[in-house]
């Protein structure tokens, strides 16, 4: 992107305007500029514009007010174990803040948000992290329009996203960035920046999108806000506090990007975490135009586990709504069956339960295409939704009529929603959310086009942009990952290849013909295989787990019975996807779930040892997504195991743990994992590291864990999201040198309570590591290490340790090696301590 010109002006106007603003400015006048500061923010974040589920559509008195968000507040940060993509995360997030431990982190409302920043004189960084879609932009915006509408607030709020300072590539100094962006206020600003800093709060939105580094090591010093530097200086400047000191700056990011800062230099650190049951409630009731409409959507949303979990993020609750909400009207009083008819053709009666379940309707899986249970279904019905139900010419006609027009009006849209998925996947490929007018006319895509009722639902103006030119970014990054999907699985069917981005004009005849050599020559199926496997490939190589949902949407869109809901923009008759398929172990496919050779991939996916962990979990996504018939009966497996119905011993593979890892992902309310005498071993304990921070108790006894599983429990208990209070593993083969391992990640651990590490053959090494431990720790509360190859020589050890620590309430030491001699003094010295119960015999 180029500079931005009104840059330059900013530059020659600097040199003249400390001068103008000392003669010229009264307070008064300085006054009545803040004043139309005030104001001119206060419009451009009205609620209207960012509640509106049909952009600018709707007038104000249609659209439901703000709904309240929770959020987690602590002091400081830690990076979180996990990389995954965001949108897994957020059902964790609740059952870490419903249960967590003092200290982890407080629930709070915006509200109190709202005080300290525009109220209190707190100055430093605060710093707001949130999944996708979980509402960060959307507080940001109201913090700005609560300011703007206070009259008690003395602050001076600038506002600006880092999607804006990425067009900067020129230095530039702050005051000419303000200048700017806020031209109203050019003759008072180098005074504003001169004088009371602690006034000045500066919000700065969505640090993930920000594509120069951050160079906290390295960056020169600059406190002068005239001078001239880089984006990337100049944000490290001011969060390291040498511009505008004292000043308010509070950051938002996507968790993957925290890391971007160093906790050090964060004041007070908050967790969007989204909406909880009752918000959620709020939400339907407030966005669906009738309450019994908004009970349907939330009934059946209920009785669909992975659906339900997304529904923490408002911006899914917003997809849901719009992707259901029509439907369920247009069936009058009849009960929510199929939320999206499909059209001409039949549908199969699917099994899948209406009624919420305790734990997880996943075993319920869906197995018809009659009713959207996956999340590829609900944005294909989000999708229809707004071209059968929103678009242009059709406000007379009834609902029902419309489903029926349904395939001519998504016929009439394919060729444009393909140059808007080859927007979408290029930009996800470049990890580049907004698009300028060029971008679109490469694609064929015209400008004015933008203005059409469906268009302007899913691409919106970045209004408040610093560019010149206009500029568009997809409505939510999840629909521009499903755009991408959508388009990359259509070119895959369709022969072309999707990493190919045809020119208008010759070269997209040259694609054409290129596509129909390779067509012959690698024939249509290997040409779909292999460019599904690229997919997989190349969200494999990105750690952040950006194309996470993007396979996800791929994997969904080849089932069969996807393509039914969006009939007329997939072929009505498509070629039969890989008939007589020969490959090894195929699963036995059902006609509605995806083609054998996508099922054998996800597999395989799930065999491969190298895999990071969360990509195995986002495999069993892809799986769901696949509507794998076999998934279902697995998981039936591991609910009755869960509670504990089945018989301790079965020989378990490790693709096993990684279906477990998922389950589990999917179940909030499951606080105690119990998986004693499960031929668990190190690799197993492995795949189910994303998940095992999360629980408070985990009953590992009885397996193989050995060093190695110590190692992942290390890991596990250093995590900052760690809830773990009880932490069983009575023999698990860890030896001394697990002992060391584990007390390695108990040392950054402030949550276990209760450790029970029985038959262990820890010896007198482990017994030294464990009391170099209780010389630190304040945490524990009992030990119980019975039948350990302890000796006196431990047993003085830990006694030593034990002067320094008097929260160490019960320690057990049955069975070990002492001498008469030692027990006895083991009995003196628990004599002397009236609040431990040493438990020790011969
Ligand atoms: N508190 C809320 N009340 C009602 N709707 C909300 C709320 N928060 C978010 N939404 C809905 O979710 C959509 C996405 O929200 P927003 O853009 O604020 O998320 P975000 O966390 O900034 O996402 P990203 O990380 O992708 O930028 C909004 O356009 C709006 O429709």
């Amino acid at each position: 992107m180029s500079c931005i010109p009104a840059c330059t002006e900013g530059t020659t106007k600097r040199a003249t305007g400390a001068s103008i603003t000392n003669k010229e400015n009264t307070k008064d006048n300085q006054l009545e500029l803040l004043r139309k500061h005030k104001e001119i923010l206060g419009r451009e974040h009205v609620p209207a514009d960012y509640l509106s589920v049909r952009g600018g559509q709707l007038s104000g008195s249609e659209l439901g007010p703000f709904t309240e968000t929770t959020l987690s507040q602590r002091q400081g940060y830690a990076v979180p174990l996990r990389y995954q993509h965001e949108t897994t995360e957020v059902g964790d997030a609740f059952r870490k803040a419903e249960l967590g431990p003092e200290g982890q982190g407080q629930t709070c409302e915006f509200s109190k948000v709202c005080q300290s920043l525009l109220f209190d004189r707190a100055d430093g960084v605060t710093l707001l992290s949130g999944v996708a879609g979980s509402g960060k932009t959307t507080l940001v915006r109201r913090l700005v329009h609560d300011w703007a509408a206070s009259e008690e607030s003395q602050k001076v709020v600038f506002s600006l996203s880092f999607r804006e300072l990425n067009l900067v590539s020129e230095p530039q100094s702050l005051q000419e960035l303000l200048c700017v962006h806020y031209n109203h206020l050019r003759a008072i600003l180098p005074q504003i920046l001169a004088s009371d800093f602690g006034r000045i709060l500066l919000i700065l939105d969505g640090l993930d999108e920000f594509r120069f580094p951050l160079d906290f090591d390295r960056t020169p010093k600059c406190s002068d806000p005239e001078l001239a530097q880089s984006m990337g200086d100049m944000v490290v400047n001011l969060i390291k506090g040498n511009l505008l000191p004292g000043m308010s700056l509070l950051l938002t990011s996507r968790p993957h990007a925290l890391s971007k800062v160093p906790p050090q230099l964060v004041s007070v650190f908050y967790t969007v975490l989204g909406f909880s049951p009752d918000q959620q409630r709020q939400y339907f009731l407030q966005t669906c135009r009738t309450p019994r409409a908004a009970e349907k959507v939330l009934q059946y949303v209920s009785s669909h586990q992975p659906l339900l979990l997304m529904c923490h993020i408002p911006a899914f609750c917003w997809i849901v709504a719009t992707a259901l909400q029509d439907s369920v009207e247009a069936q009058g009083s009849t009960p929510l069956q199929d939320p999206m008819p499909l059209s001409t053709h039949e549908t199969t009666d699917s099994p899948i339960a209406t009624e919420p379940k305790t734990m997880c309707t996943l075993t319920d899986a869906p197995q018809g295409p009659g009713k959207p249970a996956t999340v590829t279904e609900i944005y294909c019905c989000f999708l229809k939704a707004i071209l059968v139900f929103h678009g242009e010419g059709r406000e007379g006609t009834s609902r029902v009529h419309r489903l029926q027009e349904a395939p001519r009006v998504l016929r009439g849209m394919r060729s444009l929603l393909r140059d808007l998925g080859a927007l979408a996947f290029r930009g996800l490929l470049e990890r580049r959310f907004l698009f300028d007018a060029a971008d679109l006319g490469a694609l064929a895509l015209n400008c004015s086009d933008l203005s059409r009722a469906f268009l302007v639902e899913i691409l919106r103006e970045d209004r408040a942009s610093l560019a010149c030119e206009r500029s568009f970014h997809f409505i939510h990054t999840s629909v521009q990952e499903f755009l991408a999907a959508l388009y990359y699985v259509l070119q895959s069917l369709s022969g072309a290849d999707p990493f190919f981005s045809p020119k208008p004009g010759l070269a997209s005849l040259t694609g054409k013909a290129l596509t129909a050599a390779t067509c012959r020559l690698l024939g249509h199926n290997r040409l779909v295989r292999r460019n599904v496997k690229k997919a997989f490939r190349l969200s494999e190589s990105h750690q952040s787990g950006h194309l996470d949902l993007f396979c996800r949407f791929v994997s969904g869109l080849l089932v069969p019975g996807t393509h039914q809901i969006l009939d007329g923009i997939f072929p009505r008759e498509p070629r039969k996807l890989f008939p007589g398929s020969t490959g090894r172990a195929a699963a036995p496919t059902s006609p509605t779930s995806a083609p054998p050779f996508l099922l054998r991939l996800l597999h395989s996916q799930l065999q491969r040892q190298e895999l990071r962990p969360e990509r195995q979990v986002n495999a069993c996504h892809c799986l769901y997504e696949a509507l794998d018939p076999g998934l279902s009966a697995r998981m039936q497996n591991w609910l009755c195991l869960l509670a504990q119905q089945a018989v301790a011993g079965s020989v378990r593979t490790e693709q096993d743990w990684s279906e477990l890892a998922f389950l589990l992902e999917l179940s909030p309310s499951l606080q105690d994992l119990n998986l004693e005498a499960q031929g668990l071993g190190a690799e197993g304990l492995r795949r189910l590291l994303p998940v095992l921070p999360l629980f408070s108790t985990l009953r590992l006894g009885l397996n193989p864990l050995g060093p190695e599983g110590a190692a992942i429990l290390s890991q596990a208990l250093r995590s900052p999201d760690c809830r773990i209070e009880r932490l069983w593993v009575v023999q698990t083969g860890l030896g001394c040198e697990g002992m060391k391992i584990l007390t390695e990640g108990l040392r950054e651990n402030h949550t276990v309570v209760d450790l029970r590490m029985a038959i262990n053959g820890i010896g007198d090494e482990g017994a030294y590591c464990l009391a170099e431990l209780l010389r630190t720790n304040r945490t524990l509360r009992d030990i119980r290490l019975r039948d350990n190859k302890v000796t006196d020589k431990g047993a003085e050890c830990l006694m030593a340790a034990l002067v320094e620590n008097t929260t160490l309430q019960c320690l057990w030491l049955f069975d070990n090696k002492f001498s008469k001699d030692g027990v006895q003094r083991l009995k003196e010295f628990a004599k002397g301590r009236a609040t431990l119960d040493i438990k020790v015999c011969i």
